[in-house]
């Protein structure tokens, strides 16, 4: 059985995968959902929830399988398009776990870049896919904002790139501060976005459907 000292020093949560992150052990997932029914003082054999910890379990295992990716792969497939103008996907359906309450955030993202001076754009569905990878990590909206940035910031060698996510937290909805509605906006910004005021503007008022 893998201990949390056996993985210190290699968290999968940089902005490429884990090395040699053991697989995942759905034994010991198991075990802690049967364990956790009790600590809240349910009966994990009674027949609704007898099946529950390895449904747990397996739901786990696909939440986070982003652990076990390498996300920024999804861009290696490049054409050579001699685009250099803006390139958007706007409206991508996020969902992700915050990382300290494990519970779901969900919402958008928007992801736009520059190609660079290759002029090498990706196909638009693996900027879905990028999204898509991070999200399935233990993770917080910065975090998640940021390394999808610097994933095509860095492997596509973008003249710009800039991810905006808007989410809701179940962890502010439905316990704790229990707001509902209250929607929470990161961006990060690369390159010409950052350098560039028009150029960053006239991304975000396409964001906003300009
Ligand atoms: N910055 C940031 N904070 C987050 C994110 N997801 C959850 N949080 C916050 O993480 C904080 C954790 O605060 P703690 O005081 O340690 O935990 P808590 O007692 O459960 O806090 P409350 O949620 O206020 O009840 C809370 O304020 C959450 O709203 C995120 O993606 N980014
Ligand atoms: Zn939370």
């Amino acid at each position: 059985m893998t201990t949390s000292q056996e993985l210190d020093g290699q968290s999968a949560n940089g902005t490429g995968p884990a090395p040699e992150l053991p697989p995942f052990d759905a034994e010991r997932a198991e075990a802690a959902v049967r364990e956790l029914l009790i600590a809240i003082g349910e009966d994990p054999d009674r027949e609704g929830l007898r099946d529950t910890p390895g449904r747990v379990a397996r739901s786990y295992q696909e939440l986070f399988s982003g652990l076990r990716a390498d996300p920024p792969a999804v861009l290696d497939r490049t054409f050579s398009e001699n685009h250099d103008e803006l390139v958007l996907v706007r409206d991508i359906p996020m969902f992700s776990m915050c990382e300290h309450h494990l519970l779901p955030f969900h919402g958008v993202a928007h992801v736009a870049y520059i190609p660079g001076t290759q002029g090498l754009v990706t196909g638009l569905s693996k900027l879905a896919r990028l999204v898509d990878l991070y999200a399935r990590r233990p993770q917080v909206q910065e975090r998640l904002t940021t390394q999808i940035a610097d994933a095509l910031a860095e492997r596509l060698d973008t003249r710009g790139a800039l991810v905006v996510i808007d989410a809701e937290h179940q962890c502010m909805s439905s316990r704790g501060v229990r707001k509902p509605g209250a929607r929470t906006t990161t961006s990060a910004v690369r390159g010409s976005f950052k350098t560039s005021a028009s150029t960053r503007a006239e991304a975000l008022n396409l964001i906003r459907g300009g």
